[in-house]
């Protein structure tokens, strides 16, 4: 049976008086590739920090691996990949390798030291992303689809259990999008890696996805499964009801 990674029930969150997701109710299980699409403002990566513990819900709630993002003392399960066009400064003077290695920080602890099997970890994730070539670069050098594996590979290093992706490829050129979603799919496939995606880009990621959430601060449609159904049917009569009621 597939473990519950990610669950949300009934999650409201507002920014001040400004509603932003409105009652939410998603369930994401081991190996699955979740993309969440939905327009600008939708709330797609206020969503994202609520199930990173970054934001707290107003009402609601949401759990990660069965425990309150904001408790998790495994913060190395989850794997984050961040916007790539803001996130890095290509005047740092770093390699390849370097950056990737600094992901290793987060599962072995930030004073202990390093020892053999983490930098074994380190060479394992460096060929599995197929950045071995250029492991002595410089990653300010390098193209933005590079500059990408570099990050999935510094997420991937950490051995997470989950990967968390926001607009993976903003800022990426055709050919580096499709190699990234082959990526993607080898890791999900192979690995039975849990991903979940905040993203515009429809086209490409329609064909990797095992399942697409459309949110515009609820949830428009989501190709849920079946365990899903009794509860989502529950909230939509308990919400009839209550406009019937008004
Ligand atoms: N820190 C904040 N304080 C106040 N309002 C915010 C804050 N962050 C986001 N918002 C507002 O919340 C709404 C949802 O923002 P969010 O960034 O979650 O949407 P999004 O779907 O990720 O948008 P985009 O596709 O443009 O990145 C927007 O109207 C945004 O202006």
């Amino acid at each position: 049976m597939m473990k519950t990674v990610v669950e949300l029930q009934n999650v409201f969150f507002t920014y001040g008086c400004h509603p932003v997701l409105n009652d939410i109710n998603l369930t994401i299980k081991t190996g699955e590739l979740v993309g969440i699409v939905g327009p600008n403002g939708s709330g797609k990566s206020t969503l994202l920090k609520l199930i990173m513990g970054q934001l707290k819900p107003n009402a609601g709630h949401v759990t990660i691996f069965g425990t309150d993002p904001c408790k998790l003392k495994e913060k190395y399960k989850i794997g984050y990949v961040p916007q790539k066009a803001n996130h890095f400064n290509n005047q740092f003077p770093a390699t390849v390798r370097e950056v990737v290695t600094s992901g290793r920080a987060a599962r072995r602890g930030l004073f202990r030291p390093f020892t053999g099997s983490d930098y074994q970890e380190v060479e394992r994730v460096l060929e599995l992303v197929g950045l071995m070539d250029i492991s002595n670069q410089l990653v300010g050098m390098l193209s933005g689809g590079q500059q990408q594996r570099v990050f999935i590979a510094r997420a991937l290093v950490s051995e997470p259990e989950i990967l968390i992706f926001d607009e993976p490829t903003v800022g990426v050129d055709a050919a580096a999008q499709s190699l990234f979603y082959r990526l993607l799919q080898d890791l999900n496939q192979k690995r039975n890696m849990t991903m979940l995606m905040v993203s515009h880009e429809l086209e490409g990621l329609s064909s990797i996805i095992t399942r697409q959430v459309c949110l515009d601060r609820h949830i428009c449609s989501c190709n849920c499964h079946t365990y899903e159904i009794p509860r989502l049917q529950e909230n939509c009569s308990k919400r009839l009801a209550y406009q019937a009621a008004k």
